[in-house]
């Protein structure tokens, strides 16, 4: 008999993804008669202290996950759900993802009271985002758009869409399923149009390295493709040494060729304003090869010049 203390991030999404995930636990360790029980504790991370900063000049990766490992470290919780968007490419030692469970839908979607679609949207119409990668890629498809910063949770990005005078907001449709506000959403933004985050939709499990009955039973919740594809997502990410405030983006999918499984992975670099937009797409077998290979194809089109450009802006 153990107790798991699984470490959340205190907003209403994370505090639901945490609930899923300690559900989905409950229910394998029902089934397989493992002695497990759960509780949660809510963690305050710097990121949520300054929302109401533009994270971008702040700076720093793995602004939501740095408290969280602290107090795996010290024992105070045996897990952390996160966002693998969140999650910096690479983990401290001594802390492992134990599970990458199913992903949700990758996309970007749109909400919106004024048109059922991005192509629909009247000229010059204000749009709210908080990243760069959407910023640049929304601009390259619709240069009229006028793309203005938002931040927050999903919240209070939808009450701004009401009380700030946006035509629309973008978010990650993931968190929109998860909190179960899907009918809100107005249209999906293919990934040829918006190329998502990088782990967009997948969650990560962290736990310690040392801790083998955590590493076992998450292992129950592992979803092997999905792990494939953010791997190829990640190893890009390190590639190119982003991190979630710099304008690019990764989506890789696994595809059957002639029987056999291939992940086919999209990357883009982009300035934010889209005037330059590089994208990249490729085939492979090997994610961590196939992320460095397609972040070389953007490099070698002028990748670094753009990012320089964002960090040191
Ligand atoms: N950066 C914040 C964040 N981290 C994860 C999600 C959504 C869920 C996901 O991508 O798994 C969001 C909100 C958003 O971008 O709309």
């Amino acid at each position: 008999m153990r107790t798991f203390v699984v470490g959340t991030r205190q907003s209403h999404l994370a505090m639901t993804q945490t609930g899923h995930v300690i559900a989905a636990l409950e229910s394998i360790c029902r089934e397989q008669g493992l002695p497990y029980t759960f509780e949660v504790k809510k963690i305050v991370t710097k990121g949520d202290r300054i929302l109401d900063v533009t994270l971008s000049k702040v700076g720093g990766k793995g602004l939501f996950v740095k408290e969280i490992e602290q107090a795996l470290m010290d024992g105070e919780i045996d897990m952390a759900v996160h966002s693998m968007k969140d999650v910096p490419s690479e983990l401290p030692e001594g802390f492992v993802l134990g599970a990458v469970p199913e992903r949700e839908d990758p996309r970007d979607c749109l909400i919106s009271r004024v048109a059922d679609s991005l192509d629909s949207l009247p000229p010059g119409a204000k749009i709210g985002t908080s990243s760069l990668r959407r910023s640049s890629q929304l601009k390259a498809y619709r240069p009229d758009l006028q793309v203005e910063w938002i931040r927050g949770n999903i919240e209070s990005r939808m009450r701004k869409l009401e009380t700030d005078g946006f035509d629309a907001v973008i978010l990650a449709a993931a968190g929109l399923h998860r909190v179960g506000w899907q009918d809100q959403i107005t249209a999906y933004i293919p990934e040829d149009i918006s190329i998502p985050a990088v782990g967009q939709g997948a969650l990560g499990i962290e736990c310690r390295e040392d801790d083998r009955e955590a590493l076992s039973l998450l292992s129950r919740l592992h979803h092997a493709e999905t792990a494939q594809c953010v791997e190829a997502e990640r190893a890009f990410l390190a590639r190119l040494n982003g991190g979630c405030q710099v304008p690019l983006g990764a989506y890789a999918e696994l595809r059957q060729i002639e029987g056999k499984p291939v992940i086919e992975l999209s990357g883009m670099v982009g300035s934010p304003d889209g005037q330059t937009l590089l994208r990249e797409k490729q085939s492979g077998t090997e994610p961590a090869k196939l992320g460095i290979q397609v972040a070389d194809k953007l490099l070698a089109q002028g990748a670094a010049a753009i990012l320089d450009e964002v960090r040191g802006g």
